[in-house]
């Protein structure tokens, strides 16, 4: 692929450009749209061929393949009228916009995949779910971190129902912050080791050996404080409120 353009150089888009820069050795020309102006000089001014267009027509026009990564809302404004050979690669990273709502959208018949990178594809870290496959939007994923290609949309909205769990992950390790602090520990000794003992439980997982049920059983002491918590607190009731929340956003995915 010698060319790729982004709609949309928020978060995201920011992370795949500099994804695409961090690793060295050859990378496709990037257009940017205009929109979230500053991220998009930033990086032009960062990065060799990476350019900002006049608007989204030119980000087309001048991309093999484009990457639409606008806030579901925005999407309208942001692409309706465009003008798209079909023979151009569309890549959707919108949660809850489905193909053939975007297929409505571009009123092409140009190819969409629908993509999840997360923000670590800038340290060519994360796993991006495609669907359906596509060799070439693949093997960018592949560059970025890894990809997970499913084949129906049903089971990419699970996969994106579960990357809304990771704000309430961070809230959580918030919480036994607070937790302590309010039993009188400094803020500072109390988030460096909340910081700690679950920079610990990152680097287990990458551990691959093990399944999750066996890195649970393996970090408890049978009787022992873990279990008490995971038991009492981590109880059927909670389990099933998580699930049903999980169930609400797979409902609204889809
Ligand atoms: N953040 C993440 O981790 C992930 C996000 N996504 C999806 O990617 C999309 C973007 O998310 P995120 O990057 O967080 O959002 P941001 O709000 O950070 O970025 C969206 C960008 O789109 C720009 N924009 C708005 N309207 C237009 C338009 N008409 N033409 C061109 N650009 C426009 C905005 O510009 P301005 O600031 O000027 O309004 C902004 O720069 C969402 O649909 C989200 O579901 C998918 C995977 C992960």
């Amino acid at each position: 692929m010698q060319s790729i353009g982004i709609i949309g150089v928020g978060e995201i888009g920011r992370a795949i450009v500099e994804g695409l820069r961090n690793g060295g050795g050859a990378s496709p020309d990037v257009f940017l749209s205009p929109r979230g102006a500053r991220t998009a000089a930033e990086l032009s001014e960062r990065f060799e061929g990476v350019h900002v267009c006049a608007d989204n027509q030119e980000v087309v026009d001048r991309s093999e393949v484009v990457i639409i990564a606008v806030r579901r809302q925005d999407h309208h404004e942001a692409l309706a009228g465009l003008k798209m050979d079909d023979d151009m690669t569309v890549v959707n990273l919108m949660a809850g916009i489905a193909t053939d709502d975007l297929r409505r959208t571009l009123a092409n018949g140009a190819p969409i995949v629908r993509a999840i990178p997360l923000p670590a594809v800038r340290e060519r870290r994360s796993v991006t779910v495609t669907c359906p496959s596509h060799p070439v939007v693949d093997s960018l994923f592949e560059q970025l971190g890894g990809v997970l290609p499913v084949a129906d949309e049903g089971a990419f909205n699970v996969f994106s129902a579960l990357t809304g769990t990771l704000t309430a992950h961070y809230a959580y390790l918030a919480t036994l912050t607070s937790w302590a602090t309010g039993h009188g520990i400094a803020p500072d000794a109390a988030d460096r080791y909340v910081r700690g003992l679950f920079q610990n439980v990152g680097r287990s997982l990458s551990d691959e050996t093990r399944p999750l049920y066996q890195l649970a059983a393996d970090h408890e002491t049978p009787k022992g404080n873990n279990e008490r918590i995971r038991t009492t607190w981590f109880d059927p009731a909670n389990t099933a409120a998580l699930k049903k929340a999980l169930d609400g956003l797979l409902v609204d995915l889809q």
